[in-house]
């Protein structure tokens, strides 16, 4: 028995509250706030049994189970204030600002693993030796315990453990589920309050045995640590065990490696809950679209990390009479309704963690104003009169100067803000919120847009055939890298229904899953699929549309043709491209050249359509569905003729 379970009284005050007193050396007299007391002893059977094994591993000097008060916030914001992990903002309400270690800025996808019994259940086996897999990693459960033995003993020693009920979804709702995370780093704890439901209401749910995805989390100990930022890079490894629900992630404190209701849950994991229960978990924003006439439907799209989903589910309409509202900007959950017949989503997520560089209150003012108070920002520029700044954003007042991410004073000569800076902020604070956004059967989806960043022969929106070949245009994504992730450069690459590092099972088996939607429920009225791509450039390397709200104009076209309008539209060898003159482009100036933005070049994707089939027969070899193959056949067939 470790020492904590002998002392039930373990609890918030004697833990959280002296913790917080004694790195307030400065600060005699701080009276810290009264909460309730929740004890370790006092949870749910399987909830204490997984926090005294993980306190026996980590060994933390104390434990503290949260409720979700306003009041532990302002305890667990005091101690980040006194550890020096942020600094108060004083230009917006309740917000700070947090600077990492700069080597611990991203997700890394090289170190995240799959651990799955069969190596083929994880990832894809490549047709041959000599190719290396980029679907995943996979480790298996033998070397995954002695990593873990490797790093996690004694981790958290001098620290505190936060236990942090939550719920991804709306608590209790039909489509929600419930994770419980340990972690070591009150930056964590702060920002999983943001990010999802955490709290009392959650332990209800677990006190009456719901289950639970469990996820451990240490920021871990190495030699020089920044006080202020404690990881360790060079040893961070994310671990997933889908076939026990168990996420281990160790060594950063980053947003896509640490909160992990996100990434690891929700995508990760969640994928593999969805195969096993018939539905499905992907990187979708989700967001309402009232036309003129009054109609509102919902779509949902998928595009990589840093190409736009945030941007989309939020923005402001260019065209007169629209009205967009969001219901999430980054996850989507989508499973049949018998009520309906059509696929509904729900957002699992209660926050944005959004790209900081190129927002502001032209580009999505709505994001803007979403993160005006309790919002968190990591690696963005601070000003002298107490803001934030980044990259994009409207200047700073006359006379106004800035500090970079790295905490030096800016002189433009290197960037203010990391191109991976955040924000974290609540969504329920967004000016657009939807109303249905925590509704928990989720909302009707009548569309689903595909999207990347094409510089080059992408048309700005084309339209799938079928559900097949919908499925064929997802599997056949590529989008250019971006600072999401540790790779190097702006490498057009392979990224498969924006999911590449996110899948928890072997792609092909996803595909599959995928195709199966159609024939699972004989009556589903399927989403129609589209691809977009607001990242098309002349030959100067400029932007050839406006993008942001102007994307409006192209979601114009989409609701007509889910309204099945047929005389907008030409076919192609790829699918269907809106006819001349049927985008709407009225007031839009300069014009921009539709005829190019439109164009279906035929050289460029015969040799897509190869790299694409390449792709696929070389990563998921014999995994990959007959059906997925016939329609890239269809494809080159088309495009020779
Ligand atoms: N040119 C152009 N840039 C865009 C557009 N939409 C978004 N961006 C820029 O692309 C970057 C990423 O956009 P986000 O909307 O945050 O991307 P995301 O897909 O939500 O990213 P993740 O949070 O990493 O999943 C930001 O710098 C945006 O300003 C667009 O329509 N056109
Ligand atoms: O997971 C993260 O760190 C942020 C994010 O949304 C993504 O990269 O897609
Ligand atoms: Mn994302």
């Amino acid at each position: 028995m470790p020492p904590i379970m002998k002392d039930s009284a373990y609890t918030i005050e004697r833990c959280l509250s002296s913790v917080v007193k004694a790195s307030l050396k400065n600060k005699p007299d701080y009276a810290a706030p009264r909460l309730r007391n929740l004890s370790v002893n006092n949870l749910p059977s399987a909830v204490r049994r997984f926090v005294e094994k993980s306190v026996d591993l980590c060994a933390p000097a104390d434990v503290h189970v949260m409720d979700g008060s306003e009041a532990e916030n302002r305890l667990i914001v005091e101690k980040l204030l006194a550890d020096g992990t942020i600094v108060k903002l004083p230009k917006y309400k309740n917000s700070y600002l947090t600077r990492t270690d700069p080597k611990d800025v991203a997700r890394v996808e090289s170190r995240t693993f799959i651990s799955t019994k069969n190596k083929c259940d994880a990832i894809p086996t490549p047709a041959s030796d000599k190719i290396k897999g980029t679907l995943g990693n996979w480790m298996s459960p033998e070397e995954l315990e002695r990593v873990v033995q490797d790093r996690f003993p004694k981790s958290m020693s001098g620290r505190t453990m936060f236990v942090i009920p939550f719920s991804m979804g709306p608590v209790g709702g039909p489509m929600s589920k419930i994770g419980v995370q340990l972690t070591d780093s009150p930056y964590v704890a702060a920002s999983m309050r943001i990010m999802t439901r955490i709290g009392e209401p959650v332990l209800d749910r677990l006190s009456k045995g719901e289950d639970f995805v469990r996820a451990l989390h240490s920021v871990g100990r190495r030699q020089n640590m920044l006080p202020s930022w404690p990881c360790d890079p060079e040893r961070t490894v994310i671990l997933h065990k889908p076939e026990s629900n168990e996420i281990i992630s160790y060594g950063s404190g980053y947003g896509g490696n640490s909160l992990l209701g996100k990434k690891c849950f929700a995508l990760r994991i969640g994928s593999t809950i969805a195969r096993r229960e018939g539905w499905l978990a992907e990187h979708m924003l989700i967001v309402g679209i009232t036309s003129p006439d009054g109609a509102k439907r919902y779509i949902c799209a998928a595009f990589p990390s840093a190409c736009g989903k945030t941007n989309l589910a939020m923005m402001q309409a260019a065209l007169p009479g629209y009205k967009v509202e969001c219901v999430g900007d980054d996850i989507a959950w989508l499973k049949y309704n018998p009520k309906t017949k059509m696929l509904h989503a729900i957002n699992p997520e209660a926050g944005f963690f959004g790209v900081a560089p190129g927002t502001n209150w032209k580009t999505n003012p709505n994001a803007m104003a979403t993160m005006e108070s309790n919002s968190m920002f990591t690696n963005v520029g601070q000003t002298s009169d107490g803001g934030v700044w980044w990259e994009g954003m409207e200047p700073p007042a006359e006379g106004v100067t800035i500090t970079d991410w790295l905490g030096k004073p800016y002189d433009g000569s290197s960037v203010a803000a990391h191109p991976n800076s955040r924000f974290t902020c609540p969504a329920s604070q967004c000016p657009i919120i939807d109303p249905l956004w925590e509704a928990g059967e989720g909302v009707p989806i009548s569309a689903i847009l595909f999207g990347g960043r094409r510089p080059e022969g992408v048309p700005l929106v084309y339209e799938a055939f079928n559900w097949e070949h919908g499925v064929m245009v997802g599997a056949g994504m590529r989008s250019e890298s971006t600072a999401a992730a540790e790779h190097q450069g702006k490498q057009i690459m392979h990224d498969p229904f924006a999911m590449r590092p996110f899948f928890g099972y072997n792609f092909g088996d996803y595909l599959a899953h995928w195709l199966s939607q159609e024939s699972r429920h004989g009556d589903i009225v399927l989403p129609k699929i589209f691809h977009v791509n607001w990242f098309r450039k002349d030959e100067q390397g400029k932007f050839l549309w406006p993008g942001f709200g102007e994307n409006i104009r192209v979601l114009d076209w989409i609701l007509r043709r889910i309204d099945g309008d047929c005389s907008i539209l030409e076919s192609t060898p790829i699918g269907y491209v809106p006819k001349e003159n049927s985008i709407n482009v009225e007031g839009l100036s300069p014009t921009p050249n539709m005829k190019e933005l439109l164009s279906v070049p035929k050289k460029f994707w015969q040799r897509e359509a190869e790299a694409i089939e390449t792709y696929l027969k070389e990563q998921v070899d014999k995994d990959v569905p007959e059906p997925i193959l016939e329609q890239i056949a269809k494809l080159k067939e088309r495009l020779s003729e």
